[in-house]
């Protein structure tokens, strides 16, 4: 069922403190929204954070995890461990991991695996960046990413999956798509979608648009019929813009 989201990933930011006065601030503003609300602290945060969000609108979810259930990988996060703390939704795939921490479509494809298999939901991320954009490659460079990691999933696997379409030349530079090249680009995701598994899977899933989303111009993104939500960066770091971003719907 396709649905409204506001995710805030808080990427490597905000200590214990930081976390809960954050946490504090949102809890008065977020009391209801037509959206589903989510935000996404550090792992060292994520089991405090989750007990002072009980009996809210607001959903803790993950950053990142491995894709093996357990073993010698130092420093990783597997998906069980999060699942015994109660969250069910993990970011993948984000244009950060797949840069600075060399993620693979293969190494995601796994993670995906995994995660489904722990009937966790994926926040699947993905994008061009501006190279591809400028020599017109951003429909190729999406859709192989797709496909890569994703396309070798049932159908019904993408009811626990959302897509998240950031433009890596969008994120963090305070230069966002247009709402007309978000739509655009939505659209083309569905379309891949609707020729792989059929118009029932794609019109269910929702695509969030990430990459420089504030208070000024969500409103406007989010109108777009083909995006169901955004991933929020720096903007999800300040109570007042994020709960104004989620006001947009
Ligand atoms: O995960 C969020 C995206 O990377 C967007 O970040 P941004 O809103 O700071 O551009």
């Amino acid at each position: 069922m396709r649905k409204q989201i506001v995710a805030g990933n808080w990427k490597m930011n905000n200590g214990l403190i930081q976390t809960e006065s954050l946490i504090t601030e949102l809890k008065q503003q977020v009391k209801t929204s037509e959206a589903e609300v989510m935000i996404a602290p550090t792992f060292t945060n994520l089991w405090h954070a989750f007990q002072s969000t009980k009996n809210t609108h607001i959903e803790v979810i993950a950053q990142n995890m491995h894709f093996a259930e357990k073993g010698a990988y130092t420093g990783e996060i597997s998906a069980g461990m999060l699942t015994s703390l109660g969250i069910n939704t993990v970011i993948l795939g984000h244009s950060e991991r797949r840069a600075y921490f060399n993620e693979t479509d293969e190494a995601l494809a796994k993670k995906v695996d995994t995660a489904i298999a722990h009937d966790m939901r994926v926040i699947f991320c993905f994008g061009e960046e501006l190279a591809d954009r400028k020599a017109g490659n951003e429909d190729t460079v999406v859709e192989n990413q797709i496909k890569n990691a994703l396309f070798h999933l049932k159908g019904d696997a993408f009811n626990n999956i959302v897509l998240a379409y950031e433009p890596v030349w969008a994120i963090g530079t305070g230069e966002t798509a247009t709402p007309e090249q978000a739509q655009e680009m939505h659209a083309f995701i569905r379309k891949t979608l609707a020729e792989k598994y059929g118009n029932n899977v794609a019109n269910n899933v929702s695509i969030l648009y990430g990459g420089s989303v504030k208070p000024d111009n969500a409103k406007e993104i989010f109108s777009k019929p083909d995006v169901d939500g955004g991933l929020i960066g720096g903007a999800s770091l300040k109570a007042e813009d994020f709960y104004a971003i989620v006001n947009a719907f």
